[in-house]
């Protein structure tokens, strides 16, 4: 990855009577604009995000998507849909002057990505996925159902504890009146405990380091509640709508490289491998030695790659 930089500019841009959004430019000032878009949803972006970009060449856009990082207001519901971002994306796109830009996006971000190429497909110049989430009821069943909790039994146990017994039939729906609590320490208890989990499984080899920002109360309220508020309404798109046929032509002459751990757990492989068969365009990496984070070795690499490789266009 490239070395870490410092934006050039900052700004906010309200995007509703309610939201506004945190962006930030690095880079090159009249270089080939990218868009980050970031997972969780509801996880913010990381300084780190910066450095998949060669700033010699690219003018990098990144914010924080609604509620999420330092877009106000934190963590909140309202006005808060995929194709509420889909909009915020273009009314970003417009205040900054840029016609067409590359998308870069993993994990929700890859949604995000495919989302918002399926709706302005005009405005897209390339896309670079990471950790396919097209936010299917199987995919989230796999993760917080019936699935994951085979691989990671001990991080499972500590993850369903808030939730009685009589409810762990449907664990994110479960979640979601603990996430919304009116009292501070359910609500941060189950935050908490939903942001560890995902933590701990993230990596090939887990990172203490990362299950521990799970108790930044703030950042796991936000991503917690984010997330669940859009599982619950399976991320306000039909079920498997971003792989549809129908929808795939929209995009099928934009080039696209995804990048995919083969130990994903978070976001299994077998919905890359959906996007492949409905999309056989993409060029689709499987990286064997990778779970689900973007800075798992093998998986930043072949990122930067692709960024490089698309710096010309
Ligand atoms: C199911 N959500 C997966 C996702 O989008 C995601 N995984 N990790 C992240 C962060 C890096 C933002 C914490 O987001």
């Amino acid at each position: 990855m490239y070395p870490p930089i410092e934006p050039y500019e900052t700004g906010k841009l309200k995007v509703s009577d309610i939201h506004t959004l945190y962006y930030e430019l690095s880079g090159k000032k009249d270089g080939n604009p990218i868009v980050f878009l970031h997972g969780g949803p509801g996880g913010g972006t990381d300084p780190l995000d910066r450095s998949f970009f060669d700033p010699s060449k690219y003018k990098i856009v990144l914010f924080d998507q609604r509620g999420s990082g330092n877009s106000t207001p934190t963590a909140s519901l309202e006005e808060n849909t995929t194709w509420d971002l889909v909009k915020d994306i273009e009314k970003l796109r417009e205040h900054l002057g840029i016609d067409k830009w590359h998308v870069f996006g993993g994990s929700w971000g890859s949604t995000l990505s495919l989302a918002y190429a399926q709706s302005h497909p005009d405005r897209v110049k390339t896309l670079v996925l990471r950790g396919i989430f097209t936010l299917r009821k199987s995919e989230l069943r796999f993760f917080y159902q019936d699935g994951a909790s085979h691989i990671f039994p001990e991080a499972w146990e500590e993850f369903i504890a808030p939730i009685p017994e009589a409810e762990r039939g449907d664990i994110v729906l479960a979640y979601h009146p603990q996430l919304n609590s009116e009292d501070d320490e359910t609500r941060l208890r189950a935050a908490r405990a939903w942001t560890k989990w995902e933590m701990w499984t993230s990596k090939l080899h887990v990172d203490p380091k990362q299950v521990a920002e799970a108790d930044d109360s703030e950042w796991s309220n936000a991503f917690a509640r984010i997330e669940n508020h859009y599982f619950v309404n399976n991320g306000f798109m039909r079920d498997g709508q971003l792989l549809e046929k129908q929808e795939i032509d929209k995009i099928r002459h934009i080039p696209c490289v995804v990048v995919q751990g083969r130990y994903d757990v978070v976001c299994p492989a077998t919905t890359a491998y959906a996007l492949k068969k409905v999309w056989p365009e993409i060029t689709l990496h499987i990286v064997p030695d990778a779970g689900h984070s973007s800075r798992e070795p093998g998986t930043s690499k072949l990122l930067v790659k692709a960024t490089d490789e698309f710096a010309h266009i």
